[in-house]
């Protein structure tokens, strides 16, 4: 490690949403010279490999909490697994006094409240990292704030840490991240998104959260045979399985409406989810192209053949999406999702509604087999804004305001090692 830049720990939620954007933070971190000490589970240690293989100035801090996968307790509830990771500060808590030249400063998601509190005891700040929107962030808090239940002397969520980092950019949600500003009552917000694989990393993107369930290069060889803009791309993120109905129908629409489509079906070990109707696959023969498993989301999204995403508007996808510029096709399913796609379709105009909700929710055939033939075929007004704010994220991130805004983190980071 060097011993002249500051030495951040970083502690991300283990999820892929939340794990994924984060590493791609601290890629950040370590090409703008700082030290990182990041904190994951043995099974999530495989993700942080390709840091470890290209900067000497990271370190792994491996502790198991919540509970591994395949072992029985790992369907807990997601408020339960975030309980579970508190049993890791008394861990923490020594190795942080352990440490011959400990963190200046906790960088931890946002789930890990508990953080807060160690970070006091320690001495340290304690930076939020937000993987989902500021937007997000606004209602959340309103909503906690607001509640007619909360006592008068709640803590507001944003106020708590010293700062908060946004996995988004301000072109995207500039009024939002001017909110969370007035709500901390500070500026030490930083929005330094959208945070993306290295586009020059052959590797980063294949395999970026997981490892392809395909080899990447089949998907790409057959994207390259199709028209620009003329795929589909079908996937609900890390987490979420439709139902065999909601299956069902999303089959029946990609049959019937004779698009060119990848369609990315997570099993988990639950095995909750529906599976593809029998014959599905030799009756939309090479129009279509499964992933049963773990996609390669962003080498697919970037590539000029794919025009559409249906999205269950996880964060990540959003950005990614954006950043591809493809027209977004919404259905929200849970946590954040429904107001993610608020702020696409309703406010900014980037997207277009396919479904909402839950598992009772069945997306109308007719409709949707509709909505896919005119999206993979029309020019709809959002494709043109969506692909103005995909210009917008990429002059964010090269040198704009997200750079701005990363370049200030650091500093502010850097600074506290100076006034140990
Ligand atoms: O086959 C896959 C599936 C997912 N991904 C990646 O995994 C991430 C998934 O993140 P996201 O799109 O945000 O979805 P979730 O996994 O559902 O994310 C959780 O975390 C997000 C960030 O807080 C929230 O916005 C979501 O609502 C919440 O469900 C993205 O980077 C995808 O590119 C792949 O690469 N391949």
């Amino acid at each position: 490690m060097s011993n002249t830049s500051a030495h951040i720990l970083v502690y991300p939620f283990p999820a892929p949403g939340h794990i994924i954007p984060l590493l791609d933070l601290t890629r950040l971190l370590l090409t703008r010279g700082l030290t990182v000490t990041v904190l994951v589970s043995p099974s999530h240690l495989a993700l942080l490999q390709p840091l470890l293989s290209s900067h000497a100035s990271v370190q792994p801090l491996v502790l198991s909490s919540a509970p591994e996968p395949n072992s029985s307790s790992a369907q807990l509830s997601l408020p339960a697994k975030i309980r579970a990771t508190a049993a890791l500060y008394d861990p923490i808590l020594q190795w942080f006094r352990s440490h011959a030249r400990p963190p200046v400063a906790i960088v931890s998601d946002f789930f890990l409240g508990w953080t807060h509190r160690l970070a006091t005891d320690l001495g340290v700040p304690r930076v939020a990292f937000w993987p989902s929107g500021a937007f997000a962030a606004s209602v959340y808090n309103s909503l906690w704030r607001d509640l007619p239940t909360i006592p008068r002397t709640t803590i507001r969520p944003t106020r708590i840490p010293w700062g908060a980092v946004f996995n988004s950019f301000t072109e995207l949600e500039r009024v939002y991240i001017d909110h969370v500003k007035k709500e901390m009552g500070h500026k030490k917000v930083w929005a330094v998104g959208p945070l993306l694989p290295p586009n020059d990393d052959p590797t980063g993107p294949a395999n970026r959260g997981g490892s392809s369930a395909v080899p990447a290069h089949e998907v790409m060889t057959w994207l390259d045979g199709k028209r620009d803009e003329s795929v589909v791309y079908v996937c609900f993120g890390s987490r979420v399985e439709l139902t065999s109905e909601q299956t069902e129908a999303l089959a029946a629409a990609l049959e019937r409406s004779e698009v060119n489509f990848i369609w990315c079906v997570q099993e988990h070990a639950a095995g909750r989810g529906g599976s593809i109707p029998e014959g599905f696959g030799k009756r939309v023969g090479e129009r279509g192209f499964i992933v049963r498993g773990w996609a390669p989301q962003v080498a697919i999204l970037s590539h000029r053949a794919v025009g559409v995403f249906v999205t269950h508007c996880g964060w990540n996808s959003v950005l990614e999406g954006v950043a591809a510029g493809v027209l977004l096709l919404t259905w929200p399913m849970g946590a954040d999702q429904f107001i993610d796609a608020n702020l696409l379709v309703d406010q900014l105009g980037l997207a277009v509604r396919a479904c909402e909700g839950g598992v009772k929710n069945i997306p109308n055939l007719g409709e949707l087999t509709r909505l896919l033939t005119e999206s993979a075929s029309g020019t709809r007004p959002e494709r043109t804004r969506v692909k103005e704010m995909r210009e917008a994220a990429w002059n964010a991130v090269k040198g704009g305001s997200s750079t701005r805004d990363l370049d200030e983190l650091v500093e502010k980071l850097s600074e506290l090692s100076k006034n140990i």
